[in-house]
């Protein structure tokens, strides 16, 4: 299977994006597949109605469907609107032939598409015994309440419980696992969905949105298994997914402003924070930094640690410097936490803010010694300006992102250049810790979230913030090679002594150089 997996669509469509075979690529999409559709009805409709649906010959199917498999290794396969008795033929008689013949069978999720939530019909009700049959030839099927009901032939469920016990006996006749959907219960507060089995129920009992937005959502959720599953998770494990994705879509679905009737929901809500029109907020940022970039890169500090010949001097009254930073960096990520509007957010601050602090112990241990550091007019400055961007969150989290992301991206380069008998060995080789680059990564996400949510006042702060910190990132750099300075840190050892490896402190150094 690919990391990526390919899954088909097989569905109707839906010019207004919000439902059948667009929602379905979207959806893929959304949760890390690669999507491929093979339409089998072309429907005129939109968020209020069908209008009416066009379908091409059952063997134009065929050929749709042979032209995909001849050709693409496909890892699902989920089954929308088929119509007719004619188009089941054909795909029950295709997937037939390609889970027999394929390497790896691919994993099939078949949504019994019967009646739109406009209410018109997208099922002939002669193709309802062959739907029947197709349950048997999957391997889950996501019926909501009516389409159960014409499945096991009796009245609708009016209550969960009831609901559940259609599910199973569905599940015992088909020999497949059911996703049972609750959407079309009312009441308020949760909105269940369960995997259903002969002798099983996982229920996920979800909150229920106050929405109009629901065009389209057992499309999006059918695809999201499917996808999922090619992924590698279990039944259970992709709904629990599938339902936070989906549920967090019909919230956002609003934002949308698709439609005047059920109008779609949000498939990409969870990646809009790193859509903005120039790429993403981060990414702007970092262009918009370009230069400043390439001055660190050129600066005599990093170029003469990069080929070995930095006096060993400037290199430890850096540490010194770097020392006192962490400490105080240590403090405001402290504070980020604090701040932090979500748990996750807090607890990733939390720990940044240990971790800053057992390195700032390493970098003493190490390098620089008992002596107190006097922190130069450079390091008071950037100390400085993130205690003044510290009044709210997403200022503050801009302004810490650059020494995240300029040690990961300056330390690349570094680490290239070490090698065993690199004069800096030692020290380079604390480069490309993979918890710190992962570490970058997610305080970059974090921004970039906070970037998204914030009112465009406190988004220009930001960019001040950001902007800044990089100028100071430049500054901190080239400051042990600017012009003549006195001493700051009295060392209790001698340079030679102090020459211990900073690879063989118990800790690597992440930020440490990075200034
Ligand atoms: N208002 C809502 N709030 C939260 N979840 C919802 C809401 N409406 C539907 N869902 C969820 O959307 C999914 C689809 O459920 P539903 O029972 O509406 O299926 P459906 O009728 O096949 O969907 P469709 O609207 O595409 O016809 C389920 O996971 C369901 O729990
Ligand atoms: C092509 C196609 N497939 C499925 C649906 C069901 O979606 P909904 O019930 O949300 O209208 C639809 N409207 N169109």
């Amino acid at each position: 299977m690919s990391a990526i997996p390919r899954v088909l669509s097989i569905a109707g469509t839906d010019p207004t994006g919000g439902a059948g075979l667009q929602a379905d690529l979207k959806s893929i999409g959304a949760l890390g597949g690669y999507g491929m559709g093979v339409v089998t009805a072309l429907v005129a409709q939109n968020t209020c109605g069908v209008r009416s649906v066009h379908v091409p010959p059952a063997a134009f199917l065929a050929e749709q469907l042979d032209a995909v498999s001849d050709d693409v290794t496909i890892d699902a396969v989920k089954l929308g609107m088929l119509h007719s008795v004619p188009l089941i033929e054909v795909v029950a008689g295709w997937l037939a032939r390609v889970r027999s013949s394929a390497p790896a069978a691919p994993v099939v999720v078949l949504d019994p598409v019967m009646v739109a939530t406009s209410g018109d019909r997208l099922l002939d009700e002669k193709a309802e015994v062959a739907v029947r049959r197709l349950c048997a030839q999957v391997d889950l099927v996501t019926p909501n309440l009516p389409e159960l009901a014409v499945l096991v032939d009796e009245a609708p469920a009016r209550t969960w419980p009831d609901a559940i016990g259609q599910a199973r006996r569905l599940a015992r006749a088909s020999g497949t696992t059911v996703l049972l959907k609750g959407g079309h219960l009312t009441g308020e507060g949760a909105c269940p969905d369960a995997i259903v089995t002969t002798d099983s129920v996982h229920e996920v009992l979800g909150r229920r949105v106050l929405t109009t937005n629901t065009h389209g959502t057992g499309c999006s959720l059918s695809s999201a298994m499917a996808t999922l599953a090619a992924r590698g998770l279990d039944w259970p494990a992709a709904l629990d997914r599938a339902k936070e994705w989906l549920t967090g879509a019909l919230e956002h679905g609003a934002a949308l402003d698709v439609g005047h009737g059920h109008g779609p929901v949000d498939h990409f809500h969870e990646l809009r924070p790193r859509m903005t029109a120039t790429g993403s907020w981060t990414a702007a940022r970092w262009h918009a930094n370009a230069a400043v970039r390439e001055a660190v890169d050129a600066c005599a500090f990093v170029v003469t640690l990069g080929d070995g010949t930095l006096d060993r001097d400037q290199f430890h009254w850096y540490l010194a410097q770097d020392a006192y930073y962490l400490g105080e960096y240590s403090r405001l990520l402290a504070r980020a936490s604090t701040l932090a509007p979500t748990r996750e957010e807090q607890v990733f601050w939390a720990r940044g803010a240990a971790t800053a602090l057992e390195e700032e112990a390493a970098l003493h241990r190490s390098h620089v010694g008992d002596a107190s550091v006097e922190a130069s007019p450079t390091t008071l400055a950037y100390v400085g300006h993130l205690h003044a961007a510290s009044g709210e969150y997403a200022e503050l989290v801009a302004a810490l992102l650059p020494c995240y992301w300029l040690y990961a991206d300056v330390g690349e380069r570094l680490r290239a250049l070490d090698h065993d008998r690199h004069a800096f060995h030692d020290w380079l080789g604390t480069y490309g810790d993979p918890a710190f680059v992962q570490a970058a990564s997610e305080a970059t996400t974090i921004v970039e979230r906070a970037a998204h949510h914030a009112p465009s006042a406190v988004c220009a702060r930001m960019v001040k913030a950001f902007d800044r910190s990089m100028a100071h990132e430049l500054a901190f750099f080239e400051a042990p090679l600017a012009g003549r300075r006195a001493p700051e840190v009295q060392p209790s050892t001698s340079v030679s002594d102090r020459r211990t490896s900073a690879a063989s402190s118990s800790s690597p150094i992440p930020w440490a150089a990075s200034h």
